[in-house]
């Protein structure tokens, strides 16, 4: 499976205020990329702090972009993927609505409870365990290529965005950095979670272009094909 993660942070690192409020950081023809990555994955991830904070549709927009998956024998979205422990996901999540198919990764932690209210509350909705307290990202990722998810788009937030470095598990990063100061020091940042001490993941510049008032940069992960 190929992992693509992409986020949109101030100039500070920050990807949204230290309240975790969703702050619009993209311009226009950035989000219009952000939608191109979306047409062109099988699957869109985000860990459950980002739904409990953003509520996201993480859906492609474009209608244009909907009919010419759909005339490839796709679905018109790609499905929804969140990380979710203990299944915290609110059973009225946007995640769960009938425009997509939802496959929520969690732990053995999960109350049953939980599971069988958020297999109620949406149509399409796949529970794919891995992992005793914390979802086990390469076991859950192995589970949804198995599926059919082959090409994979992380958004965030930044304690997902860290454990899939940690794991291992990202070939691609492109970042958009606008020009804005966010600052706080409990605001998320990229990659948040213990940090890294030793073994700090280098990346290959790839890319730079100027898009709205920021920059895109693009990297793949050393060691990765
Ligand atoms: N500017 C941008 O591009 C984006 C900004 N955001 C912002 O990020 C913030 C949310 O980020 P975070 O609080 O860091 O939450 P997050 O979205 O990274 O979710 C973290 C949660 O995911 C669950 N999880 C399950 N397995 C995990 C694993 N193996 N590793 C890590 N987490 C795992 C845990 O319950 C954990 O608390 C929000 O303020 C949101 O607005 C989110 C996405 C993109
Ligand atoms: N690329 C990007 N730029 C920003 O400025 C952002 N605030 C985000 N946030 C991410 O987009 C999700 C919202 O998705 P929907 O529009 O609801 O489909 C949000 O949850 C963050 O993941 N991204």
């Amino acid at each position: 499976m190929e992992v693509v993660v992409n986020a949109a942070t101030s100039v500070d690192g920050k990807l949204s205020t230290r309240e975790r409020r969703q702050v619009r950081i993209s311009g226009d023809a950035d989000f219009d990329r952000v939608d191109r990555l979306r047409a062109a994955a099988d699957g869109v991830l985000v860990g459950v702090g980002t739904v409990l904070a953003d509520d996201p549709h993480l859906g492609v927009k474009s209608e244009d972009r909907r009919v010419e998956r759909l005339r490839n024998g796709r679905s018109a979205n790609p499905a929804r993927v969140v990380a979710d422990s203990r299944a915290r996901t609110p059973t009225d999540a946007t995640v769960l609505d009938d425009d997509a198919a939802t496959y929520l990764l969690v732990s053995e932690a999960a109350p049953t409870d939980r599971l069988d209210a958020l297999r109620e509350a949406g149509t399409d909705v796949t529970v794919i365990t891995a992992g005793a307290e914390r979802v086990d990202l390469a076991t859950a990722f192995a589970r949804l290529e198995a599926m059919g998810v082959d090409r994979l788009l992380a958004e965030g937030g930044g304690e997902l965005i860290f454990s899939l470095f940690d794991a291992g598990l990202v070939d691609e990063l492109s970042v958009f950095v606008g020009s804005i100061v966010i600052g706080g020091r409990d605001a998320p940042t990229l990659a948040d979670g213990e940090g890294f001490v030793e073994a700090v993941p280098a990346l290959d510049l790839v890319d730079v272009e100027r898009v709205d008032d920021g920059v895109v940069l693009q990297y793949r992960v050393e060691g990765r094909p």
